[in-house]
This record gives C-alpha cells, sequence and structure tokens, in this order.
C-alpha cells in the first residue's frame, strides 16, 4: 500500500517540475513568507516546500546563492527535547549541523550557508518539527506516527564551534537567536489554522487524474466527505449543441501586433493579457485566441484555456461546507480555474433539484457596471453587448452532478477572485466560459472566493416564492444575504 504521505510527496513533486513553480517559489522573499503566521502548523514537508517556507524535502537546512556565496534561508530544528511547553521560552537555539553521525561534519552546503548567515545577518526562518502521534481525521489511522511542524519566526546566526559527538566525530553548533518583536510561540497555544495531516486527507485526489495536478480534499472538522459528483475538466453542452465557430487571427508567427491581429482587435485593440499571463483588467467579455488562430499553443492570449496552473485543495470550512484554497501564492490577475458543468437553457436549470451549483451566465454578463466605461472604439465589444430582453436564450451552469474544482469555491462579499466571460473555443456570446481569475494577490492557504452576484429577492423557488439565504462569509463588508 502507498503511504498518503508519500502520495502527496510525489504529487508535489510532479505538479512542481510540470508548472515550473520552483521559479515561483524561488522569488519569495527572505524572512516572512505572505500568508504564514508564527504558530501556524503543518504535517507535510510537502506543504512547507510549496508554500516556500521551507524549500528542501529532506535537509534541515533550506539555503540559497546570494552575491556568489550561499545564505540559508530557514532550518528545521526536529524532535529535540531542550525545548519546554512554551518553546519561545528561550530566546536562543542551539542548533546542531547537517551530517551523518558516523562522519566528521563539514562547512559545506548548507552548513557553510549557516555560517555566512552570521556574518550577513539574514533573517532565517526557524521551523520546529515534533513527532506525534496520530489519533483523529476523516479517515482515522490511530497510533500512526507523524511529524508535526510549527513555524516558529525568524532568527538570527550568532555563532559557530566544534563539538565530538558521542561517535568521536565533529559536529558543527550553530547558535541562533530570535529576532525582537515577534509574538511568542507557546506550544499549547499552536492554531490549527493550516493543519492538514495524513488522516484529514479524505481524497488524495478529486479529480481521479483528469487534472494536471491533483487536488486532495481534507476535512480537519469532522469525519464528512463531498457527495459524490463526477468530475470533468470540461463544460458538458447541450446534446444537439453544434459550435459556431469564432473567425481566428492570422498570427503565425504569435500576437504581438494588435492592430493586425484579429483577436486583440475583438478584445479592442488590446491583448487582454500581460507577459506573466496575467489578465489586465475585468471586462464583459475576452476573447482568447482558439482553434481557428494560426498562432501557436505558446500564443499571450491563450491563458485559461491551458487549464489549472495553481495547486488547489478542498476543504472543511467551519461554517460554508466545503471550500477551495490555494496551496500557493497566486499572483493577481492569474487565472485560477474555469466553473465547469452542465451547460443548461434557464428554464431548464429551474428544474433541477439541487441548486446549490448554479451558476447563471446572465448574472455577471449583463451586470451593466461591467459595460461602464469601455471606450466606443471598441466595436466589437460594442457590438457584443448583451441584452437579456433579446437574447431569447439565457444559459445556467450546473455543477451538481458533472463539475470541476469550482463547484467548491464558495461567496464572499470581499472575494479575491472574479469571474470573467471568456470566448475561445466558439463564438457563442450567449454562452462563454465562465473563467475565475484572482483579483488581487493570494497567500498560501487562503480560501478563495468569489461574488455570486445574487440580486436579493430575485431568486424564486420552484412554487414562484422568494426565497432567502444568509451569508456566512464572514467579511465586515458582508451585506448578510448571499440571495
Ligand atoms: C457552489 S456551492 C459552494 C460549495 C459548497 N460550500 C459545498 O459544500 O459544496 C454554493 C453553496 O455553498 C454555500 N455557500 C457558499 N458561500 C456561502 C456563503 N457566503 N454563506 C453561506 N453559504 C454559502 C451555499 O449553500 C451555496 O448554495
Amino acid at each position: 500500500m502507498i503511504h498518503v504521505g508519500f502520495v502527496v510527496y510525489l504529487m508535489t513533486l510532479k505538479h512542481l517540475k510540470e508548472n515550473n513553480l520552483e521559479l515561483h517559489f524561488g522569488s519569495i522573499p527572505l524572512g516572512q513568507v505572505p500568508g504564514v503566521e508564527i504558530g501556524d502548523e503543518f504535517h507535510l514537508r510537502a506543504a512547507l516546500f510549496m508554500l516556500g517556507l521551507h524549500r528542501q524535502l529532506q535537509g534541515g537546512i533550506d539555503y540559497f546563492k546570494h552575491d556568489g556565496r550561499l545564505l540559508a534561508r530557514s532550518i528545521i530544528s526536529s524532535g529535540s527535547s531542550r525545548y519546554s511547553d512554551k518553546i519561545g521560552n528561550s530566546q536562543v537555539l542551539i542548533y546542531s549541523g547537517s551530517g551523518t553521525p558516523e562522519k566528521d561534519q563539514k562547512l559545506e552546503y548548507g552548513n557553510l550557508a549557516l555560517k555566512n548567515s552570521i556574518d550577513a545577518q539574514n533573517p532565517i526562518r526557524v521551523i520546529r518539527g515534533f513527532e506525534e502521534t496520530q489519533s483523529s481525521g476523516c479517515r482515522s489511522s490511530k497510533g500512526r506516527k507523524a511529524m508535526r511542524y510549527v513555524y516558529d519566526g525568524l532568527y538570527l546566526a550568532e555563532k559557530f564551534w566544534r563539538k565530538k559527538n558521542d561517535n568521536g566525530f565533529n559536529v558543527i553548533m550553530f547558535q541562533l537567536r530570535r529576532k525582537q518583536e515577534q509574538p511568542e510561540l507557546h506550544l499549547k497555544q499552536v492554531r490549527l489554522r493550516t493543519s492538514i495531516t495524513f488522516s484529514d486527507i479524505c481524497i488524495e485526489d478529486i479529480t481521479s487524474g483528469k487534472e494536471k495536478t491533483p487536488i486532495p480534499v481534507v476535512n480537519t472538522i469532522d469525519e464528512d466527505s463531498p457527495s459524490s459528483f463526477t468530475y470533468s475538466k470540461e463544460m458538458i453542452y447541450p446534446p444537439k449543441y453544434s459550435s459556431t465557430p469564432s473567425k481566428g487571427c492570422e498570427c503565425i508567427g504569435g500576437c504581438t501586433d494588435s492592430i493586425k491581429c484579429a483577436c486583440a482587435v475583438k478584445n479592442g485593440g488590446e491583448l487582454p493579457f500581460n507577459g506573466r499571463g496575467a489578465i489586465v483588467q475585468a471586462k464583459p467579455l475576452v476573447y482568447e485566441c482558439g482553434p481557428s488562430c494560426k498562432c501557436p499553443p505558446t500564443c499571450h492570449n491563450r491563458v485559461s484555456q491551458h487549464g489549472i496552473k495553481f495547486p488547489l485543495g478542498v476543504f472543511k470550512t467551519r461554517s460554508m461546507g466545503w471550500g477551495v484554497r490555494s496551496l500557493s501564492l497566486i499572483p493577481s490577475g492569474s487565472f485560477v480555474c474555469e466553473y465547469v458543468g452542465e451547460l443548461l437553457k434557464d428554464e431548464d436549470a429551474q428544474k433541477r433539484t439541487n441548486d446549490e451549483y448554479l451558476f447563471a451566465i446572465g448574472n455577471n454578463y449583463y451586470d451593466a457596471a461591467l459595460w461602464e466605461g469601455l471606450p466606443n472604439s471598441i466595436p466589437e465589444l460594442q457590438k457584443s453587448m448583451p441584452s437579456e430582453e433579446v437574447n431569447e436564450v439565457n444559459y445556467t451552469v450546473d455543477a451538481s452532478i458533472f463539475g470541476n474544482v469550482a463547484r467548491f469555491i464558495n461567496h464572499s462579499c470581499t472575494p479575491n477572485l472574479y469571474a470573467q466571460n471568456l470566448l475561445y473555443d466558439h463564438g457563442d456570446k450567449s454562452m462563454p466560459h465562465i473563467m475565475l481569475f484572482a483579483s488581487e494577490d493570494i497567500p498560501p492557504l487562503q480560501e478563495l472566493t468569489y461574488h455570486y452576484n445574487y440580486t436579493i429577492d430575485q431568486v424564486y423557488d420552484s412554487n414562484g416564492d422568494i426565497k432567502q439565504k444568509i451569508c456566512l462569509c464572514g467579511s465586515i463588508e458582508c451585506t448578510g444575504r448571499l440571495y
């Protein structure tokens, strides 16, 4: 049997390799990692790696090269009996360098980096590692030994010396001092906000291998698992639907000329994405290049069609059922995922008994605020300005039976994602793809949310009575009602 931790480890490596995320993590600054706070607790080395907290999957010292010399960035101080309950008690940490007990330790690699950091006085993240026995979770695995990692804060390296170990070999010892003006870390008060244990992983990959990056489901709240549905990466169109192909561009080498590129023209004479693939501005409708375009798959105007890039996880929230969070930092403007499901005519969607996973395309397509301020000089967009009255058929996506990870994303009154209507593989403006983009930099492990855009007192049940739902998003700007 393959150990869950090992699967997560492989998943992480696979993901990092495929998405070049090592580079992304490399850009995480020295010192504090956005979104990670003192006392945050982790149960997987892979999680520390993915967050950029400690970029070594095995080594205790994480280091990097700066101006030609190695510097330490973080250390994991494990299994020590020298710490009392109040592990912030002593501001001084004595850390033995890396190496095996049967050989003299050398001042190389991580040890050299730690020594150099004494001169450089750069902040070093300290993560405390503890061994514990597992006892609970959605798949109980009582009695299994596992590690627990707690982020302790930033330290400065002070000095090093050598001493003999019990076998008579040299060990390099380092003294680090905790930086002042940081909250103390009391072991008994360690928050479980970011806790993920082996036994909390209910499903290793809810996509069953359909997405390039596995999406684990984690439950630290109760014994529940998500109710069953069929994971689909793509929208499921009505049976008799035949797509209207959109006219493509002729940019054989890629779309760079915003005057000649037909797709840039459709977007108002500019490409909607910047050089890093981030969307520049929310628009009622965005056109990516598609199958009828001559440009290559690497064209800058093909972003969301390439699918999910950032590692995501489904988790059980305290009050809103299941939710989704990112396992890494998502820069503002990045594509996150599509809202996928069965595409139904509104009247058919009304007949569905489960309305929890409906996304009415019209909800944001006809949002006048999106159309305001668009220059008249964008003829293609002005032509596509939809009107609820003249549009014969309106569509809703139902993700209750078939859907992807987006079906688990909750509403917030102060969301960090927004839904962008987007066309690339067909030209039918009444059924654009619903692509979710980050509207701000999203730190690792923060819940992903978008605004459901319901109009209050405009949602009806099958008897025609107004339905109401209290919003539990918890935002200080919460308006109180989802609908
Ligand atoms: C698309 S699903 C989101 C995933 C859902 N939480 C689950 O457990 O599968 C939409 C449903 O989640 C719940 N929900 C989402 N956001 C909410 C919020 N801010 N307040 C209350 N319930 C919310 C509502 O029951 C809503 O109908």
